[in-house]
């Protein structure tokens, strides 16, 4: 196992399309044994920062550092596991024959290996990938990712198009890899898909890093909203004026609130009024990129 400080060390990247910034001046370390989640709307960024890692594309400025190294050296390279976001396969080849391939990239890994993960993610590698589903496609890609048991794993929205027990295992996986040391760079669009996993989380806005954080403290900004179903019409008036709750809407017996913070106050409020049901949804992604941009009006990249 490598004891470098940081697996992924990218410093100062700036990478520009003609005109275009889609990464500026980002600054992202992933030490051993962390998951860290790199969080962002479409276009934000996440893509070229992780292809400019991978040495797909060259940094306009900055370095990315990959296991003390650079990803174009092979030696790094075989101790890297990628799925990227497009999964893009020889639809001809069987599982088993590509799967082979990648361990013969890797110097060759005992066959053994890659069917205890078919086996665990229900792949049938005797298929032929253009028979399979887009999920049965992403599987192929997360085996080649994890196969053998790499020391970084750079994983770009490696969860699209699976099923939730799936994406649970894939998780399961990314586990197994951190409490051996690794390091995980781990993209996504959505706030929960990574919560459960990530140690620390990274918002990318038009290519800038616009705040990096613990999952708890990120949270802090999220808003819960409730829908509070009664069973009789709600009194006129009767969410009016409570402590901590916002964009009251009321029709007949339901009643949909956001909250900021604690519950308490509302609660006291409809104490009484028989609630039949409280349904609770946290802020997604954008919500929080909504409310966080309010507080910051410097995060523009352009
Ligand atoms: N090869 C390219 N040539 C020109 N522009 C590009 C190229 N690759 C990416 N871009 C642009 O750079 C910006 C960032 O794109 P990127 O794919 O990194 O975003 P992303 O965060 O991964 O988005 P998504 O979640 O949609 O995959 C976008 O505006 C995109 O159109």
């Amino acid at each position: 196992m490598n004891h470098d400080a940081s697996l992924i060390d990218v410093r100062g990247l700036t990478k520009r399309f003609g005109t275009l910034t889609a990464v500026k001046d980002l600054d992202l370390r992933v030490g051993p044994g962390e998951v860290y989640g790199l969080l962002g709307p479409n276009g934000a960024g996440k893509t070229t920062t992780i292809r400019a890692l991978l040495g797909f594309i060259n940094p306009t400025e900055g370095s990315v550092g990959l296991l003390g190294g650079h990803a174009r050296d092979l030696a790094i390279r075989r101790r890297v596991g990628y799925v990227g976001g497009d999964v893009t396969l020889d639809r001809n080849l069987r599982a088993e024959n590509l799967l082979t391939w990648y361990a013969d990239l890797r110097g060759g890994l005992p066959w053994k290996n890659i069917e205890q993960l078919c086996e665990r993610l229900g792949l049938d590698p005797s298929r032929k990938i253009g028979q399979l589903s887009t999920g049965n496609r992403r599987k192929v890609a997360i085996v080649q990712a994890f196969m053998h048991d790499p020391d970084v794993l750079v994983l770009d929205e490696p969860t699209a198009g699976l099923d939730p027990l799936l994406q649970r295992d894939v998780l399961d996986l990314v586990r197994s890899r951190r409490s051996a040391g690794a390091g995980v760079l781990y993209s996504s669009h959505t706030l929960p898909e990574v919560e459960d996993i990530a140690d620390r989380i990274g918002i990318l806005r038009r290519g800038v890093l616009v705040r990096e954080d613990t999952i708890a403290s990120l949270r802090d900004v999220a808003r819960q909203r409730l829908e509070l179903r009664f069973a009789h019409d709600i009194p006129p008036g009767l969410l009016d004026g409570v402590e901590g709750i916002s964009d009251v809407v009321v029709d007949g017996r339901v009643a949909r609130v956001v909250v900021d913070g604690s519950v308490a106050a509302l609660v006291d409020r409809v104490a009484g009024h028989q609630v039949e049901r409280i349904v609770s949804h946290d802020d997604d992604l954008e919500d929080v990129f909504f409310h966080y941009y309010q507080h910051d009006e410097d995060g523009d990249a352009t």
